[in-house]
């Protein structure tokens, strides 16, 4: 269904066949040459892990692998006479589950089509499995373009499977010994692969939320109970609780999660509680946003938890969306380029690759790394940030390394953990890694091979863990072409790279208005605070060159300026206006501290000019507001604020 254009990548196929996408192909390829230094010619089929190796996966897998069975039946059904064996993996590549003809164990066995085989990109170079894990898209790979030489002979076509947050659980392959030359006979394959992938999805949405109303929207009326376009799962308020995978990756619904089912659809949720208890009759309703007419049948929970009362439909509103997976999604806002990156983020997350968010500063590159964690299954161990920038060069190393006691002159007696150590178990963020100098770029390289960092003055080096994100707003591969940054560092950190727009090319400034004027307005005023159409306009046509940051200051001076009233033009800076920007050096009003002496600067500059008004016009009220362009009690207002007494007044 499409709800509005989709903004996904496109599905990996083309001209020469299925699920071929040479980018992701030779991505790979060049992977397996460069950082996994992987041998081609390399004979032995693929690793296959011990029985008490393989109950460590396939343990937390146990519920969604009793749910995906029947569906790996269905598809087995399908092919098993052309002579194909069903996997299921995790996301480590290791399969968990399988299904082939007995008759045929021996050669199964021997290509590695095993239960317990591990398929990853680090061991195998390119293989279906592992991209589908990787770039979590459905792909063919096939003959050749396997990476090692006992794979060449196999066709395998591999699905990741998401859960309802999103994130991935599994990947389903469907691979065979023997098939034709031509990729294009595995086109029939793979649609069966992905259309299995997607009942398991939808039927561990079922499952999981069998206590929630669930609502199956399709365009088309007749399909409406065969085969639904996607779901949505309402809890007992009528609140988004989950959108289905299919619905997730049209992007059109993510910001609906959260919020009242009449807010999203022109639908209300007694109309929708009627339909459950008469048995379910489609309903037919257009998705606000865009207009699209729909239908939707309703699934009444199977079995209602005793429940507290439902809240009032205002206090329904003001419930925040879910945390995990969701933080993404509201960082991400309604900007299509920001929901590409949530949906890759997501992709990439708890793989053990390293994260590169390249985008301008203030453009909001620490914030969604911190959605990432929230996003990752690391949430509860500590995200741990660096401003490699901001430590000098000679504190660096101690910083992100730690030191033993007495390492160096100045060192505290009991030495220190450094930063790397600290975050273990849970997330790094480098910001701006384009600053670190050679030799830590070399030392950090060291860490992420060997996965352990050795303290200054230390020679036992400690096993760490941690998922890295880097940050930077400059252009790393022109810093490696001018011997500046480590090749085989950026091959390293850049194994997902995703771009933040900046705030002028941002689709949603509008709503990021919104809600910065709502979450400030209620520190400041416990309210949102009201914007003019005037001032409103004159924010969007703005081109922030210090982006999300700098708008945020700029609201929150203006609601400062305002007392809490509508914020309107005359609340605003002299650059919004088209005016000259207070007189800082550029590099100095990207930084947080520069900006927050930008607002000084500004209030100071507003109060300076409303005391020469004043005074000008001999402490008259009325004609210095005339001359500002002010009304006489935001005049009064400001007096107040900026404890300005009239001399008149000084003895009252
Ligand atoms: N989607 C968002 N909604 C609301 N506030 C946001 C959003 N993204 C970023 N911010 C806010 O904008 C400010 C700047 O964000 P952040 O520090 O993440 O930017 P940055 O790109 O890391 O900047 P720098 O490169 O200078 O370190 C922060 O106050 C952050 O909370």
């Amino acid at each position: 269904m499409q709800w509005m254009a989709s903004n996904m990548p496109a599905e990996a196929g083309g001209p020469a066949g299925p699920g071929t996408d040479f980018s992701m192909i030779e991505r790979s390829r060049q992977r397996s040459f460069e950082l996994y230094r992987l041998d081609p010619g390399r004979g032995e089929p693929p690793r296959v892990l011990t029985t008490s190796a393989l109950k460590n996966h396939r343990e937390p897998m146990e519920r969604f692998m009793r749910i995906a069975r029947s569906g790996m039946e269905v598809l087995f059904g399908q092919i098993r006479e052309a002579g194909y064996v069903v996997l299921l993996t995790d996301t480590h590549g290791v399969a968990v589950d399988f299904i082939n003809n007995p008759l045929f164990d021996q050669d199964w066995r021997r290509a590695g089509l095993w239960l317990g085989s591990c398929w990853t990109e680090e061991k195998e170079g390119t293989c279906a499995v592992a991209l589908a894990n990787l770039e979590q898209r459905a792909i063919t790979v096939h003959h050749e373009e396997h990476f090692r030489a006992p794979n060449k002979k196999l066709t395998c076509s591999a699905v990741p499977i998401f859960g309802t947050d999103g994130r991935m659980l599994a990947v389903l392959d469907a691979s065979a010994i023997e098939s034709p030359d031509d990729k294009r006979s595995q086109h029939l394959v793979l649609q069966m692969v992905r259309s299995a992938a997607r009942m398991a999805e939808d039927a561990n949405f079922l499952h999981e939320f069998e206590h929630h109303s669930v609502l199956r929207l399709a365009r088309r009326r007749d399909f409406l109970e065969v085969s639904a376009d996607g779901m949505v799962a309402l809890d007992e308020a009528g609140r988004i609780v989950a959108i289905s995978q299919s619905l997730r990756e049209q992007g059109a619904l993510l910001p609906a999660l959260g919020h009242c089912i009449e807010e999203v659809f022109d639908l209300r949720f007694e109309q929708v509680m009627q339909a459950a208890h008469q048995g379910g009759y489609p309903l037919t309703t257009r998705h606000l946003a865009t207009g699209t007419q729909c239908f939707a049948l309703v699934r009444p929970p199977r079995r209602r938890p005793s429940a507290p009362a439902a809240p009032s439909a205002a206090a329904r509103r003001e419930v925040p969306p879910e945390a995990g997976a969701d933080a993404l999604q509201v960082i991400a806002g309604l900007d299509p380029q920001m929901q590409t990156n949530a949906q890759q983020a997501l992709r990439v997350l708890d793989k053990g690759l390293a994260i590169l968010l390249h985008g301008e500063s203030g453009s909001g590159k620490e914030a969604f790394a911190k959605a990432m964690h929230e996003a990752s299954a690391r949430r509860a161990q500590p995200f741990v940030a660096v401003n490699c920038a901001a430590i000098p060069e000679t504190l660096i190393e101690s910083e992100l390394f730690g030191y033993r006691e007495g390492a160096f002159t100045g060192a505290r007696s009991k030495g220190a953990r450094g930063k790397i150590a600290q975050a273990h178990g849970g997330t790094l963020f480098l910001d701006e890694i384009g600053d670190m100098p050679q030799a830590m770029q070399t030392r950090l390289l060291r860490v992420l091979a060997e996965r352990e960092v050795t303290p200054l003055g230390s020679e036992k080096p400690i096993a760490v863990d941690v998922q890295l994100i880097c940050a930077t707003h400059r252009d790393l591969r022109e810093m490696v072409a001018q011997g500046q940054f480590r090749l085989d560092l950026y091959y390293r950190l850049n194994s997902v790279t995703l771009e933040l727009p900046a705030l002028r090319d941002r689709a949603d400034k509008n709503a990021l208005i919104d809600s910065l004027l709502r979450e400030d307005g209620r520190q400041l005023y416990s309210r949102a605070v009201a914007i003019t159409a005037a001032a409103r306009d004159l924010l969007l046509r703005h081109d922030w060159p210090g982006n999300i940051r700098q708008l945020k200051n700029v609201l929150r001076t203006a609601m400062a300026l305002s007392g809490g009233e509508a914020i309107a033009p005359e609340h605003l800076p002299a650059e919004v206006h088209g005016g000259q920007p207070p007189v800082l050096p550029p590099e100095r009003m990207l930084s947080l501290g520069s900006m927050q002496e930008v607002m000084v600067a500004q209030v100071h500059d507003e109060r300076t000019a409303l005391l020469q008004a004043l005074k000008t016009h001999h402490w008259n009220v009325t004609e210095a507001a005339r001359s500002l362009g002010l009304s006489r009690a935001t005049v009064y207002r400001h007096m107040q604020r900026w404890e300005i007494v009239s001399p008149n007044r000084l003895g009252d």
